[in-house]
């Protein structure tokens, strides 16, 4: 288990040779168990971010940390689901799902048990034989986690995994991480452009601002669980949805300014 900290994080890219600052001095904890999205305009460093946590970008100063322990390159406490779907085409649901848990030398019963009971929570034990490109891009998506999951790693970093779905199926989606998680309760870093979605699954939503990646503001979202789409009509949910728009609005203002 552990939180995911970020310390002092600042990521320097040089492009073309021209230096683009994608985090500036940027730090933030998402607590043990916690459910924290990252949301912002285009290019304040959401990506860069996860990257950084998962070990993919180093950080050009400062450092992240994942259960107290500095993240020095990808590992498997990590898991990680994109938005592209990210299966193995040749292979099937099952053996996607039992690919991570088989490298690490799980003896096949176990194996078959864990991927059995996920897919069955997940109601896709009826697919567990199919290819992928036989499943809609939700239910891809619904596999992408479950194979994140199945590798019981400490926190799951998560990029826009449902930007590509329409809007049905994403809230659908949406209500299967929710429930997924607070079964399992590992500490999730979730980005999305989203707004909605970050204040119906989040703990906590972290605002950036853009050129250069900053951290704006933290918002708690003090909202009763389980959460289902009813809560989408609250006023506490609009009230919520308002402030961070402000937020992202102000920051876009500025940076034009
Ligand atoms: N590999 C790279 N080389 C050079 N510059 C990069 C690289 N990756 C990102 N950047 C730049 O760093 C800044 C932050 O990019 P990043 O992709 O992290 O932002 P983002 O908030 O995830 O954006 P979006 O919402 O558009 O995906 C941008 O200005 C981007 O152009």
């Amino acid at each position: 288990m552990g939180a995911i900290q970020i310390d002092r994080v600042t990521k320097v890219y040089n492009a073309d040779r021209r230096d683009v600052l994608a985090l500036d001095d940027v730090s933030l904890t998402i607590p043990d168990g916690e459910f924290g999205c990252i949301v912002g305009g285009s290019g304040c460093g959401k990506s860069t971010l996860l990257n950084v946590i998962a070990g993919l970008e180093p950080p050009t100063e400062g450092a992240a940390l994942v259960g107290g322990r500095p993240v020095t390159g990808p590992g498997p406490d990590r898991g990680m689901v994109f938005q592209s779907y990210t299966l193995y085409p040749w292979l099937r649901v099952r053996e996607n799902v039992e690919f991570g848990p088989s490298l690490a030398g799980t003896p096949a019963k176990e194996r078959h048990g864990q991927s059995d009971e996920l897919l069955a929570q997940m109601g896709l034990s009826e697919f567990a034989d199919a290819y992928p490109s036989e499943l809609s891009g939700g239910m891809q998506q619904r596999v992408a986690i479950v194979r994140a999951i199945a590798n019981d790693p400490d926190v799951l970093l998560m990029d826009e995994p449902f930007g590509a779905l329409d809007a049905l199926t994403r809230s659908g989606a949406q209500r299967f991480l929710t429930n997924l998680w607070e079964q399992r309760r590992r500490t999730i870093a979730f980005v999305t452009h989203d707004i909605d979605e970050a204040v119906f699954l989040a703990d906590r939503v972290y605002v950036m601002s853009p050129r250069p990646g900053r951290l704006r503001k933290e918002v708690v979202i003090d909202l009763p669980r389980s959460r289902d789409p009813e809560v989408l009509t609250t006023p506490e949910f609009a009230d919520y949805k308002r402030e961070i728009l402000e937020l992202i609005h102000e920051t876009a203002a500025e940076t034009r300014a």
